[in-house]
């Protein structure tokens, strides 16, 4: 049972917000929104796109008006992008709208997941590696800020990720 009004994950670029959002949602009766994916749809374009003919800056406001448009829903499971905790205002609303639910990431799994993948437009370019471990430290330490709870990927498949993540969430439940 959620006694949390939405559910909202955060977390690093192939961490599984996607993925293992889809599958809480499932798990839990909730409709699913991917921050990501409404933005694609309401503006058809993709974000790689978007990055390239608008730039970051139009992007990111985009990400913040539709944070807050989602968020006023009662009962979501809700993805955010990897970079949308960067912003105070959206830190402001994923604490005070819903529980937070910090997906982590070793990048040495995150380049094993993200090996065939072109649409991410922060790890776009050479030398992932480093992109990512950038991001890693600029990033990592405000999602844990955020975080009600930290769900910590390991190499396995989303099927054995998400009792794990059931379990974690169940517990964090009977405790709230
Ligand atoms: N244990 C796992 N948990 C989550 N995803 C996994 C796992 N194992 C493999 N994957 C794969 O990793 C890929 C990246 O996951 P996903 O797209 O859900 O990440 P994300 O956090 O939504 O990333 P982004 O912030 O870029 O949208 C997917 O292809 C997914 O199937
Ligand atoms: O790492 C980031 O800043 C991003 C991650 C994706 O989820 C998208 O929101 C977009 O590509 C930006
Ligand atoms: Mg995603």
């Amino acid at each position: 049972m959620n006694p949390s009004p939405n559910l909202f994950l955060v977390g690093p670029t192939g961490a599984g917000k996607t993925t293992i959002g889809q599958r809480l949602a499932a798990h839990y009766g909730l409709p699913f929104v991917d921050l990501d994916v409404e933005i694609e749809k309401r503006h058809g374009m993709s974000i790689a796109s978007m990055f390239e003919r608008e730039g970051e800056a139009t992007f990111r406001a985009r990400e913040s008006a539709h944070l807050d448009e989602f968020s006023l829903r009662q009962g979501i499971v809700l993805a955010t992008g990897a970079g949308a905790v960067m912003a105070g205002a959206n830190r402001e609303i994923l604490m005070t709208r819903g529980a937070v639910l910090m997906l982590a990431v070793e990048v040495d799994e995150q380049l094993d997941r993200l090996q065939h993948d072109t649409a991410r437009p922060m790890i776009a370019g050479g030398d992932r590696r480093g992109r990512l471990e950038a991001l890693a430290d600029a990033r990592n330490h405000v999602y844990e800020e955020v975080a009600d709870l930290i769900f910590r990927g390991r190499h396995e498949g989303p099927d054995d990720a998400l009792p794990r993540a059931v379990a974690l969430l169940d517990r964090h439940w009977r405790r709230a």
